[in-house]
């Protein structure tokens, strides 16, 4: 870096403006296939495709890069035990972290689709965190439906197992389903990870730490379990008012369904549904931005600063 922030000489992170970013892609011999580019357009949302190659396709690179190396490290350390430690090269896990509505799962897929690219990662699988909130059935009898996706909504306990089997390199591992139309994790519905090699793990709450017992006993963090962390960064207001368009768009579309837990909004005029989601925003989402998502976004690795538009405008990374 010839240009160093003042700030950024003393700073874990050294930060690059998109169009800085963009030019560390430029002489990337691998371009998207026709096929590619339709597959990731076809993806739930229209996704800007001159967005994915300025910033995600290199990004995909340097994981790739960090997958490599801990795939190399592996290796080492297989030859430094003698063999005696057989056993698969576990998943890399990357955390992917933000507010409620910010993009994580948008850029979730984008990377996974990109990752599968690269030779070291054919297989990547993504999970997210909301099928580990507490059923609505708890969340109501704890008081806690006001509270969905604080830190108590989720059974941690859960979460963990499922990291720690996944780190420990079992095969077959399942994490239950969060379903935005009902509203509620699906009893009996498992998503199943099997020895992929990349698990991009996202959700509001991945980078928080928790109390420690006051017993002596072990209790990772989740993010313990990271091999990289992203968190996925934009103004308060401009969030706000990605949160309020996807609630309004839902109207229109997935609330019509009798089965949506928001289906009475679907029959509101706008006004009213338009209530309605700023006081979802403003009594859980927003709050539970400034008192628990935000204070976490230091302990990532990369963060990814989003402006109008989902355009990045400035990304993080920390100085090795
Ligand atoms: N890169 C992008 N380009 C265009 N639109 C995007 C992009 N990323 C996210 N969006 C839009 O922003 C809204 C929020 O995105 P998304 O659902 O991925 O967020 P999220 O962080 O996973 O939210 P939640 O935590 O509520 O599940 C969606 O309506 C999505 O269409
Ligand atoms: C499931 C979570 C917590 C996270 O994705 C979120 O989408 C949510 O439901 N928040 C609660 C308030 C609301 O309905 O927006």
């Amino acid at each position: 870096m010839d240009q160093l922030a003042p700030t950024e000489k003393y700073s874990p992170y050294w930060f690059f403006k998109a169009e800085h970013w963009a030019g560390f892609g430029a002489d990337m011999s691998m371009t998207l296939t026709q096929d590619e580019v339709a597959r990731l357009s076809s993806m739930y949302e229209p996704i800007d495709l001159d967005e994915v190659r300025r910033i995600y396709l290199s990004l995909s690179r340097l994981l790739s890069a960090h997958v490599e190396t801990s795939q190399q490290l592996f290796r080492q350390r297989q030859r430094f035990f003698n063999s005696e430690k057989k056993g698969t090269k576990t998943p890399f896990i990357i955390g992917m972290a933000g507010s409620v509505a910010v993009g994580k799962s948008t850029t979730a897929r984008i990377l996974k689709e990109l990752l599968t690219r690269w030779p070291s990662s054919p297989k990547v699988d993504l999970v997210t965190t909301d099928g580990f909130l507490h059923p609505n059935e708890v969340l109501r009898r704890d008081n806690l439906m006001e509270r969905k996706g604080f830190p108590d909504s989720y059974d941690v306990g859960a979460l963990l197992r499922f990291l720690s089997a996944i780190k420990s390199g079992q095969p077959n591992v399942r994490a239950p389903v969060y379903s935005h139309l009902t509203y509620d994790v699906m009893p009996g519905e498992f998503v199943t990870v099997d020895r992929p090699d990349i698990l991009i793990f996202e959700g509001i709450n991945v980078l928080q730490p928790r109390e420690l017992p006051k017993d002596g006993n072990f209790v990772p963090f989740v993010s313990d379990f990271f091999d990289f962390s992203i968190y996925i960064d934009a103004d308060e207001q401009i969030i706000h008012e990605w949160y309020i368009d996807r609630f309004m768009r839902l109207r229109e579309t997935a609330f019509r369904n009798p089965q949506s837990f928001f289906h009475r909004y679907s029959q509101l005029s706008e006004d009213a549904a338009r209530a309605i989601a700023e006081g979802l925003w403003a009594n859980i989402n927003l709050k539970n931005l400034r008192e628990n998502i935000l204070p976490t976004r230091p302990r990532a690795d990369l963060i990814l600063k989003k402006g109008a538009g989902h355009l990045v405008e400035e990304v993080a990374i920390r100085k090795l």
